[in-house]
Parts: structure tokens; sequence; C-alpha cells
């Protein structure tokens, strides 16, 4: 195979570095954008890490400076002399363009780093004595390390900086946090926080998919912006399904085995229209595939298409990695690190359900507690929000409080905790404020 010349822009590099050594301000404005490595020829990017150098000691970056410092560094011989300097000089007529500049050659890098992870990938491929599931593993890191903007994102700023961004937030009176359509339960924690890893946990079968469908249909509904549901657990037609029984009041049960009545048509079809205009987007994807990695690439392609998340879903966590894995707390541990990473990276709030232990059936009261999650690992560190489910008439058939859910907000970085109380209807899904009725 012959091997093409790797995409490159010398011209651009070499008019970003005679932009340093005619500006003194220069560098400044591409120090954050672009790393001595997104040069293409070691001369540049080593004349460019001498200016870096001075300007780090707050010197200036012109001709005789950078001259001086690589001189001193035994290194003006190898960048091509003073007539090298002198060169980019003269063909530079001013810095005006120097950010432009810059992100043309850190997309051509960025090229030449997909090139090498796609070499890196092909020798992973070959490596037979690696599990499969590794190589999958390493390969999504890989071009998920490259598609992340991590550094950009998470930049260090200065206080002023920080300041000015949440000012303008202020002065916007931009949201925070999205309404869970629960009043009570938006009184307690003041809403989905964006930038939130929120745990939903509860015995199996208590109501975590029907929160979680509560939550995204609410936020779809009244944000009007993407709601992102992966389900690990159900596939798309049965979460749809759910879905339409909430829209629709046909009950569920019916809708899944496709036995509804002949006058329930004309309800069907209005749910079908209301629930169609809504950015609900279903990733079904089984959980042995469903990886961090696989994950963000999904929202990174949503919010490219789609704009800014509303909401993040998963069901459920303990379903995720290698089942028949010895430490299971450390794998869920990990999960649950990764999730409050992609809340930061996306700024968007993530539910994310949780298992509870069976231990929790044998206790007097078997309201759960925050230890009581299934291989809890780091999740309680993790979560910003942990919301633990309950509802007597699941335990007791003639329960006093038929219909009632119980939220017990256990954890709660950014409020209060406690319990509410919230209507239930578990055959189509419906959740309602006990205080609004
Ligand atoms: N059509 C229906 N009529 C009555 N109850 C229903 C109907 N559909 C579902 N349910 C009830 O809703 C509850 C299931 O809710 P959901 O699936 O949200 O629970 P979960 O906590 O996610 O459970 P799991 O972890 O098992 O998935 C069960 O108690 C089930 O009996």
């Amino acid at each position: 195979m012959n091997n093409p010349v790797p995409p490159t822009n010398i011209e651009a590099e070499e008019s970003i570095l005679g932009g340093i050594l005619l500006d003194p301000f220069a560098i400044g404005r591409v120090i954050d954008l672009l790393t001595p490595e997104a040069f293409y020829i070691t001369a540049h990017a080593t004349i460019y890490r001498a200016a870096l150098d001075l300007y780090r000691q707050d010197k200036p970056t012109e001709l005789f400076s950078v001259k001086a410092w690589l001189s001193d560094q035994k290194l003006l011989k190898q960048v091509g002399g003073e007539a090298k300097l002198i060169q980019l000089l003269e063909r530079t007529v001013s810095a005006v363009n120097i950010d432009h500049l810059a992100s043309l050659v850190v997309d051509k890098y960025k090229r030449r780093e997909l090139i090498a992870a796609g070499h890196d990938l092909v020798k992973l491929g070959h490596d037979t004595t690696t599990e499969l599931e590794s190589v999958f593993d390493q390969s999504e890191q890989k071009i998920f390390n490259l598609t992340t903007n991590k550094q950009d994102q998470f930049k260090p700023k200065v206080i002023g900086d920080c300041l000015a961004a949440v000012f303008a937030k202020i002065s916007q009176g931009s949201e925070p946090a999205y309404p869970t359509g629960l009043g009570d339960l938006d009184t307690l924690i003041g809403g989905l926080i964006k930038q939130d890893l929120i745990i939903v946990a509860a015995r199996a079968s208590m109501g975590k998919t029907w929160l979680a469908c509560h939550l995204t249909n609410h936020i779809a509904t009244t944000q009007n912006k993407p709601v992102v549901f992966f389900s690990a657990e159900m596939s798309s037609e049965q979460l749809t399904k759910r879905l339409l029984s909430m829209h629709s009041g046909i009950d569920s049960h019916r809708l899944i085995h496709n036995t509804i009545y002949a006058d329930e048509y004309e309800t069907l079809k209005q749910a079908l229209g209301t629930l169609g205009e809504l950015l609900i987007i279903i990733d079904d994807t089984p959980a042995y595939a469903l990886t961090p990695a696989k994950i963000c690439s999904v929202l990174r392609k949503i919010r490219h298409e789609r704009g800014e998340l509303g909401l993040v879903v998963l069901d459920y966590i303990q379903k995720l990695g290698d089942r028949a894995a010895g430490n299971r707390a450390q794998a869920v541990g990990k999960f649950s690190g990764a999730f409050k990473d992609i809340a930061k990276e996306f700024d968007v709030p993530f539910v994310a359900l949780a298992q509870i232990n069976r231990g929790v059936e044998s206790q007097g009261n078997k309201r759960p507690g925050m230890a009581d999650i299934k291989d809890s690992g780091d999740i309680e560190q993790d979560m910003d929000l942990g919301l633990l489910l309950y509802r007597d008439e699941y335990y007791n058939s003639d329960s006093s409080e038929p219909g009632v859910m119980e939220i017990i907000v256990s954890k709660n970085r950014n409020g209060s905790v406690g319990t509410c109380k919230v209507g239930f209807d578990p055959s189509v899904g419906r959740f309602s404020s006990l205080n609004q009725k």
C-alpha cells in the first residue's frame, strides 16, 4: 500500500510563527488552542515551544528573544539558524488571522492523530492474544480520546472569567435546572440540575422505569430539547409503548400485547401525534455493548445534529459491564464515574436507574437507604442527587396509601434531603403532585 502524504498545512504553520515573531500579543490568542505537537515540522514545533516559554516568563516573543532562547538551548542550528527566523518574519504581513490559522493547523494535526489511531486499531485487530471485548474497548477509547475536547472544555480558568460567565447566566435568567413537573419533588430538589448525576434506585418493579419515562416526557415536552434514553433493559418497542401508554391513558399491558379496544383507536392516534412531536431518542443497544465511550459518541452525534441536550437517561446501571466479573462494585463504580463526567461534558442532567439489594425486603422498614444500592461501589460519592423509591402497596395489598409513591431524597449536593409523596398509576405510568389534586 502506498503511503499518502499526511494532512498538513505548512504555510499556516509558518504564518503563525511569523505572526508571533511580529506581534508580541499574538501568541496569547492561540496559546489555549495550539500545542507544540500540533506542528508537523519539528523545527516549527521547537520555535513555537521557544515562544511559549518566553511568553510564560512574561518576556517578548520577537526575533531577538526567540533567537537567544534557541541559541541558549543549542537548538538554533537545528531549526535552520537565524535565517529561518528571518524568513518566517519576512513572509508575514500581520498576525491578524492567527486564531484562524491556528484552527487550520489543529485540524490537520487531529487528522494525523486519527490516522495514527487507525494504525493502532489495525494492530489491535491483528492481536489475537487479547480478548475481543478488550480490543473493542481499547479501540473505542482511542477514538473517544480523539473526539473529546476535554482539554479545551475543562482548561483552568481564572476567577474573573468564571465570574463573567456566571454573571451572563444570571442576567439572562438562564435556567440551571429543569422542573420535574412534580411540585413537591421540585420544592425539595429544585429540579434536575445540569451536570448532575441523578441516581434513581428501587427494588425491581417499584416504578423506576416509569419515573424515568415521566422525566423523559416532561423534559422533552417543556424544554423542547432532545432527551436521550439509553434502554439497556427494554427494547425501543417496549419503551415506546410505555410512553404511548402515558400519553394515551391506555393500559400498558394491553399495548404491550397489541390488544387495544376498538374505541381506543382515536385516543391512540392522538397520542401518536403528540408523542411523535417530541424529541425523544431511544437507544436500546444491549447492555454488553453499551460502554461510556459508546454513550458519548451517540450523545455527541445527537448534540451535533439536534443541539443542546435536555436530559440523558440510562436504564439501568448494574446491567452494564461484565456481570460475571469478580468485583462488581468496582465495575459499577467505573460506570457511575463515567456518567458524572458525561453529565459535565454535555452540560446535561444524567439520570441513571439502579437496583436495590434484596436484603431490604427482610428489614422491618422496607424503605431503602443509600447503602442498599446494589454493587454500590463509588455510586454514592459520584451522584449529586439520590432518589430512592418506595410504595407501600408494593408490600401490602391492603395499603392505606394506594396509588402513592414515596420519593426519598437521600443525597442532594445542591439542596435539601427528605421525602415527598406523589400520585402514581402503574397501569399507565402517570405521576401527579398530591398537593395539587
Ligand atoms: N398495565 C399495568 N397495570 C398495572 N400495573 C402495571 C402495569 N404495567 C406495569 N405495571 C406495574 O408497574 C411496575 C413496573 O414499573 P417499572 O417497570 O417502572 O419498575 P422498575 O422499578 O423499573 O422495575 P424493573 O427493575 O423490574 O424494570 C410493576 O409494579 C408493574 O406491576
